[in-house]
């Protein structure tokens, strides 16, 4: 390795150098260890370049002349305004021992050689090798080719969040995320939560070669809303009193009702309707009426709400399998509704099956750990107000360890996701975010976010990303790698749409000629 600059100042965990390289924040360097391991190289990432050497206030004075032809016509040596002073933070050197990266205790000193960290020490960053069982290959070192390799176990035992600001690639990322999820060496079992029917076209993959293994084929399910059924037994009270939006009177009566059901375990849409006639006399009937009229609009009503049927466990929640359940075209209650019970049916699935409650043959036993993405998971778990899942989305993130259910939260208004539920995702992959308030709950939920790396969220462009947390030695910028499949959420090009629309509406109108006004001289 050839050296880049010489360290000029130290400091708290800081080092300056100077160097004619301009580096840019992210980048990674290093120093040699000289008087405790001569040679062990210390890893650093920079945190800001700046000229070392300002230009003489007079020489700026005028915009229309440059500068450097300046210092050339007066004689003096341009070279020495060409150096910049780099300062970089530690990050240390990688203990194989214990798998991650220790500090030095010992800083270098001044003149110290400074070097671009090249492959071998780069490739440190990353918790797992490409190909590896439990890998996950999301992208490479920004401005290298050194691939940045996820663990696997620890995004799953550990929670994951992905957020960024609307168009910067939240979406894209999670679809490479899933492509590796469900590669030979991971055959995971995935479910995604996607309220906007965006990842259907990862269904590709199943014909890719890239995926099968022996014979190992990933399997892609889309659940469409027509194949959603919520067996009515699986509500709970408080379901219905969130479907229904009663006054407090009517829930008094509505739950005087449910509690009347001679087995809550086991009773139809109609029992339910029935225990709510029983309870008419002549001074209730107004109130009556509008618990009847919610009951039949909302719960008799809806075909996801079902006697008999739901949907079983292990068609969601299968090893190999991406489950993907579309919601688009349900209402915000009823998708919160749904992962809600999905995810409660899961939490108690794992948790009986592992306590040895539930045993091969029963319908909720579930042998193998589970992943759910959860996309736009503000709307689940929102910082403010009700959501049905909120609850159990708390319970699983806090204990879901125990019992092998990983969640991905998705979304690009952190301020508006419940601070508890980001700060339980212990691996963060962060793209650009400018909403200061958003950078602001990134802060405050996320412990492992220095402040140098909050101040590059905004500079980050499409598909860069800072990943962080326990799923990687240490907090890097990444390039994310390009799909293998097709990427569902197209952004829309609004100009090409109305210029398209509006081309074929005067096309129609030039050649219909039954249209065209006939007209008689006389
Ligand atoms: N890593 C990448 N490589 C190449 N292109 C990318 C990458 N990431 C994102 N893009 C491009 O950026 C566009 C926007 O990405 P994406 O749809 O993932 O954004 P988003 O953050 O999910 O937006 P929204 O919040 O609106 O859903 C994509 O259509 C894709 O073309």
């Amino acid at each position: 390795m050839k050296p880049i600059g010489n360290v000029q100042s130290v400091e708290e965990n800081d080092i300056s150098f100077i160097s004619s390289m301009k580096l840019k924040n992210g980048d990674f360097v290093a120093y040699q260890d000289r008087w405790v391991t001569p040679d062990r190289f210390i890893l650093c990432r920079v945190k800001y370049a700046q000229s070392l050497k300002p230009f003489p206030d007079e020489f700026l004075f005028n915009s229309d002349l440059n500068p450097k032809a300046i210092l050339e016509f007066s004689g003096m040596d341009t070279e020495d305004y060409d150096k910049y002073l780099i300062t970089a933070s530690i990050v240390g050197y990688f203990n194989e021992a214990i798998g991650e990266f220790k500090h030095p205790r010992t800083m270098p000193d001044n003149g110290e050689s400074v070097y671009v960290a090249g492959q071998e020490l780069l490739k440190d960053v990353s918790k797992a090798a490409v190909g590896q069982r439990g890998s996950a290959a999301i992208g490479s070192v920004l401005g290298t080719d050194v691939p940045v390799v996820l663990s696997v176990k620890d995004l799953v035992s550990q929670h994951l969040s992905i957020i960024a600001a609307t168009g910067s690639g939240k979406s894209y990322t999670v679809g490479v995320l899933l492509e590796e999820l469900m590669r030979p060496n991971n055959r995971a079992a995935v479910l995604v939560v996607d309220p906007h029917g965006e990842y259907p076209t990862l269904t590709a993959l199943q014909n890719i070669k890239e995926f099968r293994e022996d014979d190992y084929r990933p399997t892609v399910k889309v659940l469409r809303k027509e194949n959603i059924k919520i067996k009515i037994t699986e509500l709970k009270l408080e379901d219905f009193m969130s479907i229904l939006e009663m006054t407090d009177k009517m829930e008094t009566f509505f739950a005087r009702a449910y509690y009347a059901l001679p087995d809550r375990a086991n009773f139809r849409k109609a029992d339910l309707l029935n225990e709510i006639q029983a309870l008419r006399n002549e001074s209730n009937q107004s109130t009556i009426d509008g618990i009847v009229w919610r009951y039949e609009s909302n719960i008799m009503s809806r075909p996801i709400f079902d006697d008999f049927q739901h949907m079983q466990l292990k068609d969601q929640f299968s090893v190999g399998q991406l489950s993907i359940l579309d919601l688009s075209g349900l209402s915000q209650k009823e998708q919160q509704l749904i992962s809600a019970v999905l995810l409660r049916r899961l939490f108690d699935a794992r948790q009986g099956t592992i306590n040895e409650q539930y045993h091969e043959k029963d319908e909720k036993y579930l042998p193998y750990p589970a992943f759910v993405v959860l996309e736009e998971a503000h709307r689940f778990a929102p910082q403010n107000g009700e959501a049905k899942s909120k609850n159990i989305l708390k319970t699983i993130l806090s204990e879901g360890r125990k019992f092998g259910i990983g969640v991905c939260m998705v979304s690009q208004r952190p301020s508006k996701l419940d601070s508890d539920c980001l700060s339980q995702c212990m691996s963060q992959i962060t793209m650009r975010i400018i909403n200061p308030v958003d950078k602001n709950q990134i802060a405050a939920s996320i412990e492992t976010m220095s402040k140098d790396i909050l101040d590059e969220l905004p500079a980050l462009a499409k598909g860069e990303a800072i990943i962080s947390g326990v799923a990687i030695n240490t907090p890097t910028l990444v390039k994310v790698r390009a799909r293998l499949t097709e990427h569902g959420g197209i952004s829309r090009d609004a100009p090409e749409e109305w210029v398209a629309y509006s081309k074929k509406a005067v096309a129609a109108k030039v050649v219909a000629p039954a249209q065209k006004q006939q007209y008689k001289l006389f």
